[in-house]
């Protein structure tokens, strides 16, 4: 199928913060609709990439989406968002912001609500619209997460770590949820350090400590030196 996603071009990329060099002299191309999973050591930069993306950072080099007609959706599911356990917040009124016609203290419309339920049950979170956002677990919070970032549906996906406190069915969902973006030619840049779900799910895979230390298909990567050379210190930030 047409890929209806962008592709992303990173060239010379640098990133300087404070007195840490974080990211030096990075190129990386991502093909438009593939799914390309970014993999490395804690601190190797990778948000840090992703800020730079979205033009959060005031890098070196140059970023660039190329996108197949005019601009898309970009959807974000970031690393970690807390939120207070008192905040009187449902599930069901943090995705009713996605009627983004409505003020967000009215009672959200029949449409909005049904669309919220069919998103929650597409992450396995059905009937729980009630539940307040404090007080979920965090692999709850991160399948709310992961639905808002697909409604309204997304060109471009941008996934940090979303699978860190998922237990085995929530992998199950988040890897149907990935074959399906796939089918509809989205393009998925995806940070995760799970290295065997990286090799089931990605098209392509490039690992980062400060420079680009890696970058192919999923099976030359856990090829076991490779992995040595992943995350060991001699390849990390030095
Ligand atoms: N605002 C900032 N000011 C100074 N240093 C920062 C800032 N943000 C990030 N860094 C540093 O940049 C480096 C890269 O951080 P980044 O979060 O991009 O790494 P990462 O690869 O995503 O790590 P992890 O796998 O642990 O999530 C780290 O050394 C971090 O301390």
């Amino acid at each position: 199928m047409t890929a209806r996603g962008p592709g992303i071009a990173i060239q010379n990329l640098s990133l300087t913060l404070g007195r840490t060099e974080v990211l030096s002299g990075v190129d990386m191309t991502v093909a438009p609709g593939s799914i390309h999973a970014l993999v490395g050591p804690n601190g190797g930069g990778k948000s840090s990439l992703i800020r730079c993306l979205l033009g959060q950072m005031p890098h070196r080099g140059t970023v660039s989406l190329n996108w197949p007609a005019r601009p898309g959706r970009i959807g974000y599911v970031p690393q970690a968002l807390q939120f207070d356990a008192g905040l009187p917040m449902t599930v069901g009124d943090f995705l009713g912001t996605l009627d983004g016609n409505r003020p967000g203290f009215l009672k959200p419309r029949r449409a909005t609500r049904d669309l919220v339920e069919a998103q929650l049950a597409r992450v396995g979170m059905a009937g729980k619209s009630g539940r307040r956002m404090g007080a979920l677990s965090g692999g709850e919070r991160q399948r709310v997460l992961m639905a808002q970032a697909l409604e309204p549906a997304p060109d471009l996906l941008i996934l940090d770590e979303p699978m860190s406190a998922l237990d085995e069915s929530g992998g199950a969902i988040f890897a149907e949820v990935m074959q399906s973006l796939r089918r509809d030619g989205v393009t998925v840049l995806w940070i995760e350090h799970d290295l065997l779900a990286v090799r089931r799910l990605a098209d392509h895979v490039t690992g980062l400590a400060r420079r680009v230390i890696f970058d192919g298909q999923p099976e030359a990567m856990l090829d076991a030196d490779r992995v040595l050379d992943l995350f060991s210190q001699r390849s990390a930030v030095a």
